[in-house]
């Protein structure tokens, strides 16, 4: 499936146009200090002292222009793990899900572990959370990372995340699936184009997350599924299906009032600009 021509029928012309765009400008960088292991004024007196000109738009999220990435990339803070660097759009997922600190919550599908170490410090040390990743390489990333950002209490499988479904049933208040993707959002060197055969096998993946999510939650509990590709088939299509299995749910409305926001009655799309990545969010709640 070519990716632009997809695109270009799905948005308006404007938008279209913006969107493209916003494909080879250059990003912001976005950063959330981790709190586990270090002080916020250690960090914020230590990027003074490198010169990086920041700004908090979203709680413990920052963002700065991208002539500072490097600067960033190469210091001792980044090193230490005192800052992770994440595109503002995945920061909204955490976000979206809300962690509290006595919540029993789950990662499902969590390489290389930004999300996870975002929740960690939302819920604070030694919470209740578990994380999983089936990819054996992509698991060790998981680790490695975890460790660097002070989270080694967090539970940690290398599993396939649709066996929660057995091993799991109504165990968890709060779940993220931040889903396998097209991830067109990046253009990188080019988008890797991924054949209509490859998009409907990720839906169908997708579905069944989901539906796993669904049943290892809790009446009551919710979900955050959220991906970074614009294919409905991944994204709003995903919902729908939710919406008319077994399970009684309901999806709650989400917004965070950016420009770059689309609401609908399955989730909200953010559009890409010189901030933001695209990406898709959706709330589910299992009714009691
Ligand atoms: C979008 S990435 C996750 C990014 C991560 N949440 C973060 O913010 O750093 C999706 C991940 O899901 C993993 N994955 C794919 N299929 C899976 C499955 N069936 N169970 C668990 N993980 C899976 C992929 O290997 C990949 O690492």
């Amino acid at each position: 499936m070519n990716f632009k021509d997809y695109l270009k029928s799905s948005l308006n012309k404007a938008d279209f146009q913006r969107v493209w765009d916003s494909f080879f400008e250059p990003k912001s960088v976005g950063f959330y200090l981790n709190l586990l292991k270090f002080d916020k004024d250690y960090i914020i007196s230590n990027l003074d002292d490198l010169g990086v000109e920041f700004r908090e738009i979203l709680p413990n999220f920052y963002l700065c222009k991208a002539e500072f990435k490097e600067i960033l990339t190469h210091s001792e803070l980044f090193n230490k793990g005192a800052i992770y660097i994440q595109n503002p759009s995945s920061y909204l997922a955490v976000l979206a899900l809300n962690p509290a600190k006595n919540d029993i919550v789950l990662d499902m599908c969590a390489s290389p572990g930004g999300k996870s170490i975002a929740l960690a410090n939302m819920m604070g040390y030694g919470a209740d959370l578990a994380v999983m990743e089936s990819d054996s390489k992509r698991f060790y990333t998981l680790k490695a990372n975890l460790n660097k950002y002070g989270c080694e209490w967090v539970r940690t499988y290398n599993k396939d995340a649709r066996s929660i479904s057995r091993s799991c049933v109504g165990r968890f208040d709060k779940i993220l699936l931040d889903a396998p993707c097209s991830s067109y959002s990046h253009f990188g060197d080019g988008f890797v184009e991924k054949s209509a055969k490859e998009i409907k096998s990720l839906s169908k993946l997708q579905k069944q997350l989901l539906n796993s999510a669904l049943s290892a939650l809790k009446p009551g509990g919710c979900v955050v599924y959220s991906t970074c590709t614009f294919f409905e088939c991944e994204n709003e299509e995903v919902i729908q299906n939710a919406l008319r299995s077994k399970f009684d749910i309901n999806i709650q409305p989400i917004s965070f009032g950016l420009k770059s926001e689309i609401v609908s009655e399955f989730g909200l799309r953010i559009l890409p600009d010189c901030d933001m990545d695209a990406f898709f969010l959706a709330k589910i709640v299992k009714n009691n």
